[in-house]
Parts: structure tokens; C-alpha cells; sequence
């Protein structure tokens, strides 16, 4: 049996304390999935936890440094299934450092306003991505 993948999510707002606004990242590749948004960040690497490989991939593609939240809770221990091999958990995230700029594997960043649900979930997503979405819109609004 194969294992699965593991990848790790930054939803990255203007504070972690009084979110208004997402951060959304516009895929540049593979073909497959160029010209969707989603959440930067990216697979977890040998020997990392999912926290050290969203520091990691959040240098490297954005060039910040940030702080972690909570994590936006998945239907299974594992994460949210991306498809029959993936799976993804996703930390709310602020950034501490740097301006974030599309360095790797983006060709657009954007920031949405969380309470316009319409504009965010309007945005053409990954598909695996839309519960993660309606989850993280439903928790702020809980929160507000
Ligand atoms: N980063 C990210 N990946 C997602 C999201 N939704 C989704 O289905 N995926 C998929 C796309 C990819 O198949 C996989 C993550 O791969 P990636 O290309 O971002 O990871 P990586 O930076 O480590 O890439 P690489 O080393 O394989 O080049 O998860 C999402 O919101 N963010």
C-alpha cells in the first residue's frame, strides 16, 4: 500500500485575531492546475512536520516569514482529501515578515475580503479546495 501525500495550507489573513482579508494564490503549473487559486503552500517533506514544511514553502514561494494560528478543522485525522492520494491541512497564518510576492509557482497574488463569501468562493479553485474555503468563511463569520 502506498502512502499518502501530505501537503500543507497557509490561509493567510491580515491578523490572526480579526481576520478581513485572505491571501489567494493563482497556480502557474502543471497545466492541470494552472490559472486555479489556492492556498500557497505545498507537500511536506521527509523528517518535517506539516508546521515546518508551511514555514518552508511559504519562504519559498511568497518570501515571508509568518506565525501560525489555529488550524481550520478537516473531516479526517489525516486532512482534507485533495483526491485518492493527497490529502491537505490548513493553518490560519499572519505575516510577521516580508511583503509576500508570486516568487514560485504563482503567476498572481490577491487579497479577498472575507466577508464578501461571493468573491471569495466565486474565484475558480481547485476543486478539492471549495469545503476548505466554506470551512475557513464559516469560522471567521462564527467569530464576528
Ligand atoms: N499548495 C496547495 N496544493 C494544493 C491545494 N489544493 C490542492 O488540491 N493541492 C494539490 C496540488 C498538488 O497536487 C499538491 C501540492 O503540490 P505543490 O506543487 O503545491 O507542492 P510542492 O510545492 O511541494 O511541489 P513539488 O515539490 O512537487 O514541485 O496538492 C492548495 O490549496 N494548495
Amino acid at each position: 500500500m502506498t502512502s499518502l501525500i501530505s501537503v500543507s495550507g497557509a490561509a493567510v489573513v491580515d491578523s490572526l485575531e480579526n481576520p478581513r482579508r485572505l491571501l489567494v494564490a493563482r497556480r502557474s503549473a502543471p497545466p492541470k492546475f494552472a490559472g486555479m487559486w489556492e492556498f500557497p503552500g505545498g507537500k511536506v517533506e521527509d523528517g518535517e512536520t506539516f508546521e515546518d514544511a508551511l514555514h518552508r514553502e511559504l519562504r519559498e514561494e511568497l518570501g515571508v516569514d509568518v506565525r501560525l494560528g489555529s488550524e481550520i478543522p478537516a473531516p479526517q485525522e489525516a486532512g482534507w482529501p485533495l483526491n485518492e492520494r493527497a490529502v491537505m491541512r490548513v493553518w490560519f497564518a499572519e505575516v510577521l515578515d516580508g511583503e509576500p510576492h508570486p516568487l514560485e509557482d504563482h503567476d498572481e497574488l490577491r487579497w479577498v475580503l472575507l466577508e464578501d463569501g461571493e468573491e471569495t468562493l466565486g474565484l475558480p479553485w481547485i476543486p478539492a479546495d471549495f469545503p476548505i474555503v466554506q470551512a475557513l468563511l464559516d469560522q471567521v463569520a462564527a467569530r464576528s
